[in-house]
């Protein structure tokens, strides 16, 4: 039987699928997994589509490896594992970065790898792990078809506003745009939404997505209409280790007066900043909740609060709201987080149902509430085979 594989560099975790292509031609997961907690100390586990466990390893003292040296490790225990008659056609991967250019999924070859490299900078995060997954493959498996899907897509048709910076004109036309991220996991939720509730779908909703990265999109129709993620994905909300939005004045006082290099500035605000940062103890949500210091306290305070204010900020671009969809690692499991951000949104007359709440929805808000809010697992890995499967019957056609 074909099979596809997905293959998704986030910046804490790898997340990988493999799915059956059925002879209707619809996607059957067949095994999937994920590679988390990287640079803190990576557990891994897989399971295969019944729930039961394939593989399972962790590495307490692993804090230096890299995603490259997980992915090695994930690559040798795959060769060593017999398929059972699945004949993979073709590795789909998410792609953080798009630019200016790529709107859509594309098969990768060695130019588009070269473009792709040119926006390392700008994701430093996650797409240099993306290159690295994509070489490693082709050199494992030259010739099976590789499928680059990217983050930047779904927002690509944005209103032209939401797309600039008050900057002079010229770095727009040079690419220095908002772009906005998380597109491959806000398409599926926009998608879920549609055969949950159609009507909700129909209208004006803030999806957010609460993962070590952070983000909210505000969809009208399904469409992005706009983000809270900029040129990088280093924009709007307090993140894991990012801090989110903040007065570029800080970037230069940095530079100028405390005599910060760039490579020190990136890495403060890449990777020491936001949970980690403020709370001085961890990027992990769950290691923070299950904390009792006041700085862990004050970071997840300032995460909801943030958040809050963001959506606010959406809801203006959308001109009300009808719905809120929470997802990824904290929408999905965090029920505290959850109930705070939905309280700082009382004023436009949410009402969360704490019950439904506890047991992570669907549906969280009460019958009376002007705002429907819905927790759906987002599934990035899906979309990136869905778009892998298009691209390769278009390629066949
Ligand atoms: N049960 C849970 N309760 C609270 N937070 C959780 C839970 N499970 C995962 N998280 C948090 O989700 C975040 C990771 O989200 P995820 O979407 O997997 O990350 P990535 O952006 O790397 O894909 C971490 O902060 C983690 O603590
Ligand atoms: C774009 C981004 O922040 O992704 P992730 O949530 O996987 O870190
Ligand atoms: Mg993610």
């Amino acid at each position: 039987m074909k099979a596809v594989v997905s293959l998704n560099s986030g910046s804490s975790s790898i997340k990988f699928s493999l799915f059956v292509v059925d002879p209707a031609g619809t996607l059957q997961l067949s095994a999937g997994g994920k590679i988390e907690k990287i640079g803190i100390a990576p557990t891994l586990a897989a399971r295969s589509a019944d729930g039961s466990m394939v593989l399972e390893r962790d590495w307490p003292d692993g804090a230096s490896l890299s995603h490259a040296d997980l992915l090695a490790d994930l690559f040798a225990w795959a060769a060593d594992h017999p398929l059972e008659g699945r004949e993979i056609i073709a590795i789909g991967h998410r792609v953080v970065h798009g630019g200016p250019d790529f709107a859509a999924p594309l098969l990768v070859d060695d130019a588009l790898i070269d473009k792709l490299e040119a926006l390392c900078p700008l994701a430093p995060l996650h797409q240099p792990h993306n290159l690295a997954a994509i070489r490693a493959i082709a050199r494992l498996r030259p010739g099976l078809p590789q499928v680059a899907c990217f983050d930047t897509a779904f927002h690509h048709d944005k209103p032209a506003l939401a797309s600039r910076f008050a900057l002079p004109r010229a770095l727009h036309d040079q690419g220095i745009r908002r772009y906005g991220f998380h597109g491959l996991s806000y398409e599926y939720v926009a998608r879920r939404l549609a055969q949950i509730d159609p009507e909700l779908a129909a209208g004006r909703v803030i999806a957010a997505h609460l993962g070590n990265g952070a983000s909210l999109c505000a969809m009208q129709a399904g469409q992005s209409i706009d983000t809270t993620m900029g040129f990088t994905a280093l924009d709007g909300l307090m993140m894991g280790t990012r801090c989110g939005g903040l007065d570029p004045g800080v970037v230069l006082h940095l530079l100028t007066q405390m005599g910060m290099t760039t490579a020190q500035v990136e890495d403060l605000l890449y990777r020491k900043s936001g949970l980690l940062g403020v709370s001085g103890l961890s990027s992990d949500m769950r290691t923070l909740s299950a904390s009792t210091t006041a700085p862990a306290e004050e970071a997840i305070a300032l995460f909801a609060w943030r958040a809050g204010r963001e959506a606010g900020a959406l809801a203006s671009s959308l001109g009300g709201l009808d719905g809120i969809v929470f997802t990824a690692g904290i929408g999905e499991n965090d029920a505290g987080m959850r109930s705070r951000i939905c309280n700082s949104l009382k004023w436009l007359g949410l009402e969360i149902d704490e019950i439904a709440n506890a047991g992570n929805g669907p549906l969280i808000s009460l019958p009376d509430s002007l705002i429907k809010v819905y927790v759906i697992p987002t599934d990035e890995e899906r979309m990136i085979a869905l778009h892998t499967l298009q691209i390769l019957s278009e390629k066949l056609a």
